[in-house]
């Protein structure tokens, strides 16, 4: 993984943190700055609870602290498997955050999409079987995270998907084919074309949901779920996932910096800015109602 110099300097402080599953064989919990990770030893099932107020929106230390954590389950041996869910119970992520890409610093804005980049590498490339609990609204990055996952289940009375077009702004390439691998094309098209927010019913309908249980139930069935995918020999379903994932990773890989220079230039255009701005007013009008 690459890091810029900003990311670097939040590592150090993030390492002075208590947590430390590595070793772990007993259940504990833990918290970091907007994480809270609750560690089973004995099935070496880690739930990780988005815990960044108000709506678990991804800024550049938000995605840093995950990408930390991330890097710290996988090389955690007795670690097999992690479910994803928010300690928000009506927001699963509210997706990237808006003020990240309004009036921004190039430079920032680089580090900001290049530790985005990583966080999509390293949950969609994860040798962990993973769960999405999708316990909240969904939409855009918070819908991406979930697609990265082995597995989605949500609770009724949220939406999700990929509504990027309908902010006037292009889902990249890695947005729509992780769509695309879950949902099949035909779905992915329609729906990230016209960028529909999803009820979970509608999102159960065309295959991007598994699996609707009530929100009080969420995390039960996501850890009996679990059970089912631990069942397979580790090396087996790696292997398999790693097989089925790489093309669409590999293609991110090595067009890394373009999508970068891309993302930049895209959002630093006066019109985009400008859209950026009254989107950013009605979301705060609103929130004022
Ligand atoms: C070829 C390609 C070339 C270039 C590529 C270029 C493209 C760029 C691709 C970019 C991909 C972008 C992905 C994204 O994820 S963009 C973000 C999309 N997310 C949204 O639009 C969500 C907006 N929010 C909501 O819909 C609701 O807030 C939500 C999450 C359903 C919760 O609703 P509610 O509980 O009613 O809460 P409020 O709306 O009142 O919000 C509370 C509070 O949070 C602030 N807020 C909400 N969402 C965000 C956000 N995403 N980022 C930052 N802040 C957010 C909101 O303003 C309120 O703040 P306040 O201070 O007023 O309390």
């Amino acid at each position: 993984m690459i890091w810029g110099r900003r990311a670097l300097q939040h590592v150090k402080r993030f390492k002075r943190l208590p947590f430390q599953p590595e070793g772990l064989h007993r259940c504990m919990s833990a918290a970091t700055q907007n994480l809270v990770v609750e560690m089973d030893g004995k099935s070496g099932v880690a739930v990780v609870k988005l815990n960044k107020p108000p709506v678990n929106s991804f800024n550049l230390e938000f995605l840093t602290e995950i990408n930390i954590l991330m890097e710290k389950l996988e090389n955690d041996k007795s670690c097999r498997g992690l479910i994803l869910t928010s300690n928000n119970n009506k927001i699963f992520s509210g997706g990237l955050d808006i003020m990240e890409m309004y009036n921004p610093q190039p430079d920032r804005l680089a580090e900001f999409w290049r530790t985005l980049q990583g966080m999509w590498l390293s949950l969609y490339g994860s040798r962990l079987a993973t769960i999405a609990a999708i316990n909240g609204h969904s939409p855009a990055g918070g819908c991406l995270t979930a697609l990265s996952c082995d597995y989605r289940i949500m609770a009724p009375g949220f939406t999700i998907g990929l509504n990027e077009t309908q902010l006037g702004i292009i889902p990249p390439f890695w947005f729509v084919e992780s769509m695309i691998n879950v949902t099949g094309q035909r779905q992915a098209e329609v729906c990230c074309q016209k960028g529909l927010m999803m009820t979970t019913e509608q999102a159960h309908s065309i295959g991007l949901v598994d699996d609707v249980v009530p929100g009080e139930a969420i995390l039960e069935r996501a850890h009996n779920e679990m059970k089912n995918w631990l069942k397979v020999p580790d090396f087996a379903r790696q292997l398999t996932k790693r097989q089925i994932r790489k093309p669409t990773m590999d293609r991110l890989i090595a067009k890394r910096d373009e999508d970068i220079q891309n993302f930049v230039q895209f959002i630093t255009k006066d019109s985009v800015q400008k859209a950026m701005g009254v989107y950013i007013d009605q979301l705060k009008n609103k929130a004022k109602k």
